[in-house]
């Protein structure tokens, strides 16, 4: 895996939720929501990476499951990839975010028609918002 991949947990809960962070910095971004996750390093699989991050940033160990369809290039070069995920230990807490939310489809629409979500992220929404539609 290069090491201008990003992974990205969709995490879900079984009421129909996922779960959001806010982002701290840079001040482009701060204040925008992500799904949590970061860089792939050098020897990582994607779930390894995954489990890293959540792990860092929430405090979380994590069951990675399968890939959103949809991969984002940026003009960088970077690859954002999301994998959904279910916490198996933990409650989360934000280590590196400025906060986190557990938000359902419709709080999910809102922060977008906001225009508080990453713009990189919102490719994800169609697919995370049926997820939710179909567990909530
Ligand atoms: N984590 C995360 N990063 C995202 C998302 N969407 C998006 O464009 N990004 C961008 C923002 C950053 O440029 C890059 C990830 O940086 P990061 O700061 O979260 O990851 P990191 O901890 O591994 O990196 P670093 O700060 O140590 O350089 O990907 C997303 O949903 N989650």
């Amino acid at each position: 895996m290069s090491a201008t991949t990003v992974v990205a947990g969709a995490i879900l809960s079984d009421d129909g939720r996922i779960l959001l962070a806010q982002r701290a910095y840079p001040p482009e971004l701060a204040g925008l929501w992500e799904l949590p996750g970061g860089k792939v390093e050098p020897g990582e699989t994607l779930a390894d990476a995954l489990v890293r991050e959540l792990c860092e940033e929430l405090n979380v160990r994590v069951e990675v499951g399968d890939r959103l369809a949809v991969a984002v290039t940026l003009e960088s070069g970077l690859e954002l990839i999301a994998l959904r995920a279910t916490i198996v230990d933990g409650t989360p807490t934000a280590a590196e975010h400025r906060m986190i939310e557990w938000v359902d489809a419709e709080r999910l629409r809102a922060l977008d028609q906001a225009g508080a979500v990453v713009p990189n992220d919102r490719e994800w929404l169609p697919e995370i918002l049926a997820d939710l539609l179909e567990r909530g």
